[in-house]
C-alpha cells in the first residue's frame, strides 16, 4: 500500500531525466514545477520516490535505475525530511534499494544511520530503524533455520499453541522462531518459547524438519523448519503482544483434530500425541554431544534411540 504523497508523475520524470514539471525536490527542475505542485501539497506531503508500506509497519524504497539530474545533496535533503516525515508517521523501518549504477548515494544514506542489509547482483539493499530499541528487522538468510517448540506438559496432556500477530490467517501452531548464529536448535526453542509465551522448558528432543526452497519469509532462500519436544519448567503464561495476538494451553487431542491449524502443526500435533499414548521413543530424535575430530569443538547429533545391542557396533 502506497504512503505519503507520491505519484507516478514524479517517478517518470526521474527516470525519463526529461526536466518536466517535477513536484521532486531533488530533482533540477524549474522552480514554476515545485510551487505549482506546493499549492496542492504541503511541502513535507509528497514524495520524490515511491514509498511502499509492509505489513510490519515497515517503509520500502527503490531508487531508480537512472538518474541522471538528481545530485547528492538534493537526495540527502529529501532522505532527512522523509525520515522525519516516516518517524511522525510511527513507521518502523525503511529498506532502501539502491542500483550499483547509483551506488554514491550508498553513502549519503549511511550518513543518515542506514546500514548494508545485503547485496546481490546490481543492487543493495539497505535499512535504517526508525522505531525505539534495537532494530527488529531480520538478517538476510543463505539458509534460514526456524524452530519451533511443542511444550507438552504430560500431566495435563495439554500442549502450548500460539496465533502469531503478523500473519494474514490467524491459525494456532506452535510458539517459534528463528535460530540466531552460533545457537543450537534446542536452545533456540526453548529461547523462542520463552520470548513469546514466557513459558520456561527443557528440551526433550527433536521430533520433525520441513525443508522449503523459495521461501517468502526466507527472502527467496530455503527454509529449514524444525519442531523439538520441550518439556515445561513453568506455566503460568505472559505472552508477547508483539508476536503474538493469542497463546494458551490446548488439549493435545483437540489441537490434533482442529482444522484451526497449519498443516505441519496438525500433524507434529498428531505424532506427539501418538508418542504420548505409545511412548515418546517412537517419536524421538534424542540429541547426543560429541567432540568433532580436528577442530576441538563438539557437535550435537540427532537421532533415533539406538537400541543397546547396536551400541557397541556388533548388533548382538
Ligand atoms: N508451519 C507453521 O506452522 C509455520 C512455520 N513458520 C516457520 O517459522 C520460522 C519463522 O518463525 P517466525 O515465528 O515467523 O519468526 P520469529 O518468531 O523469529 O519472528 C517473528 C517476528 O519478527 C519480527 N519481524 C519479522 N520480520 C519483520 C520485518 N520484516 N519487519 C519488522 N519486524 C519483523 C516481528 O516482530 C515478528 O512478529 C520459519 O522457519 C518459518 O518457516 C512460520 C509460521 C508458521
Ligand atoms: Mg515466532
Amino acid at each position: 500500500m502506497p504512503v505519503g504523497m507520491l505519484t507516478q508523475t514524479s517517478i517518470r520524470c526521474w527516470a525519463s531525466g526529461v526536466p518536466i514539471y517535477c513536484r521532486t525536490p531533488w530533482c533540477r527542475v524549474p522552480k514554476l514545477s515545485l510551487s505549482m505542485s506546493l499549492q496542492k501539497h504541503s511541502p513535507h506531503s509528497f514524495l520524490p520516490l515511491e514509498a511502499l508500506l509492509d505489513k510490519f509497519g515497515g517503509v520500502t524504497v527503490h531508487l531508480p535505475q537512472e538518474l541522471p539530474t538528481a545530485h547528492e545533496g538534493a537526495f540527502q535533503s529529501w532522505l532527512q525530511e522523509s525520515i522525519k516525515q516516516w518517524k511522525a508517521e510511527g513507521r518502523a523501518a525503511v529498506w532502501m534499494h539502491i542500483p550499483i549504477l547509483q551506488s554514491r548515494f550508498i553513502a549519503v544514506a549511511a550518513a543518515e544511520g542506514f546500514t548494508f542489509h545485503h547485496a546481490e547482483l546490481d543492487t543493495s539493499t539497505l535499512t535504517l530503524w526508525l522505531r525505539e530499541g534495537q532494530s527488529r528487522l531480520p538478517g538476510f538468510a543463505t539458509h534460514q533455520v526456524g524452530v519451533a517448540g511443542a511444550v507438552l506438559d504430560v500431566d495435563t496432556g495439554k500442549v502450548l499453541v500460539v496465533q502469531d500477530r503478523n500473519k494474514a490467517t490467524n491459525a494456532w501452531k506452535f510458539p517459534g522462531g528463528l535460530s540466531e548464529p552460533g545457537e543450537d536448535i534446542g536452545n533456540t526453542a526453548i529461547r523462542e518459547v520463552f520470548e513469546e509465551t514466557g513459558i520456561r522448558s527443557e528440551f526433550k528432543s527433536l521430533l520433525s524438519i520441513r525443508q522449503q526452497h523459495k521461501h517468502p519469509g526466507a527472502f527467496g532462500k530455503s527454509d529449514m523448519y524444525l519442531i523439538c519436544r520441550l518439556k515445561p519448567l513453568t506455566f503460568s503464561i505472559s505472552f508477547c503482544p508483539q508476536e503474538c495476538l493469542k497463546c494458551e494451553w490446548m488439549d493435545l487431542e483437540k489441537l490434533a483434530q482442529m482444522k484451526d491449524t497449519t498443516p505441519i502443526t496438525s500433524r507434529v500435533a498428531n505424532l506427539l500425541l501418538y508418542g504420548f499414548r505409545e511412548g515418546f521413543e517412537k517419536i524421538d530424535l534424542p540429541m547426543r554431544e560429541f567432540p568433532a575430530v580436528y577442530t576441538g569443538l563438539f557437535y550435537k547429533l540427532y537421532h533415533r534411540e539406538l537400541p543397546r545391542t547396536y551400541q557397541n557396533g556388533t548388533g548382538l
